[in-house]
Parts: structure tokens; C-alpha cells; sequence
């Protein structure tokens, strides 16, 4: 049996022999001098300790190390769910292995030890001092995060401050406790100890990440400073590019939570200590992270202070435009449209794993629709990888992978928050185009009226096309919307279209969902008539989508 844990001393080749029979391979550098080397010089540490840091960042850094590219390692905070560090990297030395699940049912794994420290951070103490040390660092190069598109948020619909931040606007620096308030406070740090360069780069999902980083960190400043917590001098280092930049960046690995199969095939081949972690806040975590084998992290070239050699790691560097290009073919055309389209219909037709839900014929007849004639005509071309290419591999290899144990309840959690980029851009563009037809979009309207009809239920449970009650994942617009659809009966005596239209007015008014008031267009009738041929009793979700795709 090996564990992650124990000594990689390279001249044991005894232990080296045992991990090469797990199938599992070792760091090749220097542990205790990557470590020393970090603790002088660190150079890049990142926000948010869940599972993409663990199948992408931490990755590339053990890269870099394995080459002999860099000496220094990469730390990880983690200020929203700080018994992860206590949970999954304190007890294992900060150590975990890389799960890569392969289309052909094999899988490879790396043991990941280019973590150099990790600080659970939770109000000022230890683990606040040690990481304002690290900021004071001049050698410090890069902070990326990883703390979803809800960690940046500090406002309400309303322009008010979020209850928890409050405090936080308030309280000044030391009151900080969520992950853009430590940031900020952490910049204050470096700014006081030298206003050192520091580039801080989100590698969060979604358009324009960077600015939107950027405009937390200030408004967080800009507070401070009302307050007469910070000087002028801090916001003028903020927002001088020479000194702090926020590149854009596109990321795509898809990384679901660690999977039971996985641990336990782990184990089988004599890995000890593979179990599944579930923090008290709900964070899925293992003793390592199962991910699939593309990945692209693209990433706009704008480091102040300089950065490692990424691009020997398989990172893009490139411009800001090339950036901006990409992410908007992922996340508005090429993925993550497609991937909200299965993980709706999978949750109505009751398929337990995405790669089921492309398996179905109507369904890949639907992602394909929508991936080829209705997204690819609008989305960017970045030039530095092909968008039908890019189309090809997610419908033909990567969602269809069935060793990857991701699920459409995964997926479809906040949709109401991914509708306006995912399909409200789209629209936005049909609209303002002399050339496309809006009535030319058939997918679109379908996979709308499918999320709708899934919503019919109350409390956060839904309806599948059984008729059964399904729980639903969690959306934060999941009150009002099930206040609206309580009106819908499902049955041989549902809504008619007209009904229909009338009580989906308010949903398809609702700019912040679609981007657009689609009452305005000709897409509201469309979306009524199927969400009404979707309500006609058990099965009918099926029978729409089969008669749909027929006509495509
Ligand atoms: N998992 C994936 O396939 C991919 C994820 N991403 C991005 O990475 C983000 C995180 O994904 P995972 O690490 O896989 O998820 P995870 O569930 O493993 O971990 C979530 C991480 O986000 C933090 N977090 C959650 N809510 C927060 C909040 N309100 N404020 C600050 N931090 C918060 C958690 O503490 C944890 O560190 C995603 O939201 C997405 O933006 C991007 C590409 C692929
Ligand atoms: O729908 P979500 O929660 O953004 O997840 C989309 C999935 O696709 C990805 O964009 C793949 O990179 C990941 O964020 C995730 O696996």
C-alpha cells in the first residue's frame, strides 16, 4: 500500500516502485528545496482551495517545477469554506493526486505536491499574518482565483451592499472576511510594504472576469477609503496598470466532484487513504480531484511584476482581444450553451450522468442544432484553436466521455444566472443582425421552454416527465420563478399556448435572465407553444423534443 503522505525521497525506489504499480505518477523535483525555495521567494498563490485548483493550477505549477522552469511551488487561501485547508490539505501535507479520466475508461494519476502551504483564513490571526507576509513579498508574481462568480459579488439587484458585506464596507480592512475583501486587504499589505507589481487574475467561469475582478477590488477600496481606512495613494496603486493588472482569462477543464468509482479504484490498486471529504458548508472534496483530459487555460499577457514561464505548461498567452474571443466561444456557443441544454433535458428525462444525456439520439440531435447552426455563425473566432473544432471535441469526445461521473444536476445549478450569457447573447446578436432570421432559432427556444417546464413544482422541487417531484439544484431565483410556474397545471388538462403565454410574461420580460425582454420578439409565442406541448402529461417532454429535432 502507498499514501500520499510518505516520503518521496527519490532514492527510495523501492516506494517509487509501489506508486508506479498504483498507476501513479511521482513529482520529479526537489520537495524539501521547492519548499525553502517558496518560503523566500513565493510567487504565486492562489484563492479558492476546491477541486479546479486542484485539476488545473496546481498542475501547471508541478509542471514548471518537473522542468526545472521555477523553484518555487504555489500556496493556496481559501477564506469562504476555510475547513476545506483543514479538511482536504492540512491532513495530507498539503499533498493530492490528479485523476484524469480518460474517453477510453482508463485513467492516469499524478501525486500533486507543488502546494507549498495552505492558509485557511478566517478573520485576522495566524493564518492572516502569514499570508500578509506573503503579499509583502516583492518576488510575488500572481494570485489567480478560483471562488465562483458569487465569490465577486458585493452589491444586490438594488445597488445595496450584500448583508454579509456590510461589514466589511464598514469595518475596513481588519473586518474582512469574504474572499474580495481579504484580497483587498492583502493588496493594502504589499502597497504599504513597497506598492510592489501583482498581477491578479480570476480564472473564474464566466465573460470578462478580469474587470469584473477588478471593479470588486475597487469598489471594496473605494469604501475603505470613504471610511478613512486607506489613503489615496492605495486606490491610485489599484488602478495603475504598471503595478496591478487584471488580465482576462478563459479556463475549460470540466472538473466534477470527486467521484466514489474513482476512490474506490484508487484503493483497489493499493492507494491508501482515497476517501470522499464533504465540508460542513457542502464543498465536495477528496484526497484528490478526477478531471477530464483537455483543458485550456488561456490567458491575457498583462503581469507587471513579471510571471513564471506558463506557457511551457501548456498555458495560451496571448492578447487581450484573442482572450476575450475565446471565452465568448466557450462559454456563449461551443460549451457551456450545450452543456445547460443536456443538463436541463437529463434532469426531465431522468438521466443520472452527462455522457447518458449525449448518448440520446434527440439530444445530441438537439446540442448539435444549437452548437452548429444556431451558436457557430455568432460566436468569435480567437484564431489560436478552431470554434468547430473546439464544437466537435465537447459533442463528439468529451461530453460523451462515460468515465467522467459529472451530472446534469451539477450543471444546472443557477441557471437563471448562466441564461443571459449562454443564450441571451445569442439572441442579443440574431436580433441585431441583418442577416439572421430570430425565427431561424429552433434550439434556443426549446431548451427554454424545457428549463421552464422543469421548474413546475414548489420549494425547490421540480417536475421530471415522469410526472414524479425531483429535487431541484440550488438557483437563487428559485422562489419567485416556482411563484410564477405555481399557475401551471401539468396533465391532460395543462395550459394552452395562449395561457401560457400570459403567465410566462413576467419570466420572458425578465432582462436579467435573458439578456432581453423576449416578449418583445418573436421567440415568447414559440417558447409558450412548447412549454405548453411540454406540460401535456407524462412523457410529453420526450415526445416535444423527438418531434422538435425531426424538423431541424
Ligand atoms: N469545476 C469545473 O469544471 C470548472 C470550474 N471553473 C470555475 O471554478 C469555480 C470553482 O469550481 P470548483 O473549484 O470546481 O468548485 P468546488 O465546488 O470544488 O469549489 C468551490 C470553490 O469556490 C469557493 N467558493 C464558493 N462560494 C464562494 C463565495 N461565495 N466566495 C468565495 N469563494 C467561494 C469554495 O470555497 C471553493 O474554494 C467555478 O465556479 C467556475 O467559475 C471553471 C472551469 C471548470
Ligand atoms: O455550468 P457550470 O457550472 O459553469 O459548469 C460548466 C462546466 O463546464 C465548464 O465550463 C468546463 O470548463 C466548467 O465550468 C464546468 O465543468
Amino acid at each position: 500500500m502507498v499514501n500520499i503522505t510518505s516520503n518521496l525521497n527519490p532514492s527510495d525506489q523501492q516506494a517509487r516502485q509501489e506508486w508506479e504499480r498504483a498507476g501513479v505518477s511521482l513529482p520529479q523535483f526537489d520537495i524539501p528545496g521547492m519548499k525553502a525555495a517558496s518560503a523566500s521567494q513565493p510567487r504565486w498563490i492562489h484563492f479558492g482551495a476546491g477541486n479546479l485548483f486542484r485539476a488545473v493550477h496546481a498542475p501547471i505549477a508541478q509542471s514548471l517545477l518537473d522542468q526545472g522552469l521555477t523553484d518555487s511551488g504555489i500556496l493556496v487561501a481559501e477564506t469562504f469554506d476555510p475547513d476545506i485547508i483543514r479538511q482536504a490539505y492540512q491532513p495530507y501535507d498539503d499533498r493530492f493526486l490528479q485523476v484524469v479520466l480518460h474517453a477510453d475508461g482508463s485513467m492516469s494519476s499524478k501525486l500533486i505536491a507543488s502546494v507549498v502551504d495552505s492558509f485557511p483564513v478566517e478573520g485576522q490571526g495566524s493564518d492572516w499574518d502569514r499570508l500578509a507576509s506573503v503579499f509583502r513579498q516583492p518576488s510575488l508574481q500572481m494570485v489567480t482565483a478560483t471562488i465562483t462568480e458569487k465569490g465577486y459579488a458585493l452589491l444586490d439587484a438594488h445597488q445595496q451592499p450584500l448583508p454579509w458585506i456590510t461589514a466589511e464596507f464598514e469595518g475596513g480592512p481588519s473586518a474582512a472576511s469574504s474572499a474580495i475583501g481579504v484580497i483587498t486587504a492583502m493588496l493594502l499589505a504589499r502597497y504599504q510594504a513597497g506598492a510592489y507589481p501583482l498581477a491578479m487574475v480570476s480564472t473564474d467561469n464566466f465573460s470578462r472576469n478580469g474587470e469584473r475582478f477588478e471593479e470588486s477590488v475597487l469598489l471594496m477600496a473605494q469604501r475603505w477609503q470613504a471610511g478613512g481606512f486607506v489613503d489615496q495613494g492605495f486606490l491610485d496603486y489599484l488602478q495603475d496598470s504598471s503595478k496591478i493588472s487584471f488580465p482576462l482569462t478563459m479556463i475549460d477543464r470540466i472538473t466534477p466532484n470527486p467521484a466514489q468509482s474513482v476512490a474506490q479504484n484508487l484503493s483497489d490498486k493499493g492507494v491508501e487513504g482515497m476517501e470522499l471529504i464533504r465540508t460542513a458548508k457542502g464543498t465536495a472534496m477528496a484526497t484528490f480531484a478526477n478531471t477530464e483530459e483537455t483543458w485550456y487555460w488561456v490567458v491575457e499577457d498583462n503581469f507587471p511584476g513579471g510571471r513564471p514561464p506558463l506557457e511551457q505548461a501548456g498555458v495560451y498567452l496571448a492578447d487581450r482581444d484573442t482572450v476575450n474571443a475565446a471565452d465568448e466561444m466557450k462559454v456563449t456557443g461551443c460549451l457551456n450553451p450545450l452543456h445547460t441544454a443536456l443538463a436541463v433535458f437529463g434532469m426531465l428525462l431522468g438521466y443520472p450522468t452527462m455522457s447518458q444525456t449525449i448518448g440520446q439520439p434527440d439530444l445530441k440531435a438537439l446540442v448539435s442544432r444549437l452548437g452548429y447552426d444556431e451558436d457557430l455563425p455568432v460566436v468569435p473566432d480567437p484564431k489560436i484553436f478552431s470554434p468547430r473544432e473546439f464544437l466537435r471535441q465537447v459533442i463528439e469526445v468529451r461530453v460523451p466521455n462515460p468515465n467522467m461521473p459529472d451530472t446534469p444536476a451539477r450543471i444546472s445549478a443557477d441557471t437563471s444566472q448562466k441564461m443571459p450569457i449562454r443564450f441571451g447573447r445569442t439572441i442579443a446578436k440574431y436580433m441585431a443582425s441583418s442577416d439572421l432570421q430570430l425565427d431561424s432559432l429552433k434550439a434556443i427556444p426549446l431548451i427554454i421552454a424545457a428549463w421552464l417546464r422543469l421548474l413546475v413544482g414548489r420549494d425547490g422541487q421540480g417536475t421530471d416527465d415522469s410526472g414524479q417531484s425531483i429535487q431541484l439544484s440550488p438557483d437563487p431565483r428559485m422562489g419567485d420563478l416556482q411563484a410564477i410556474l405555481g399557475q401551471v397545471t401539468l396533465g391532460p388538462s395543462a395550459v394552452s399556448a395562449q395561457e401560457a403565454q400570459s403567465i410566462l410574461q413576467p419570466i420572458l420580460a425578465d432582462e436579467s435572465i435573458f439578456g432581453n425582454d423576449l416578449n418583445q420578439t418573436v421567440l415568447a409565442g414559440e417558447i409558450a407553444e412548447l412549454f405548453a406541448a411540454c406540460c401535456q402529461g407524462q412523457g410529453a417532454v420526450a415526445a416535444t423534443l423527438h418531434e422538435q429535432v425531426a424538423h431541424f
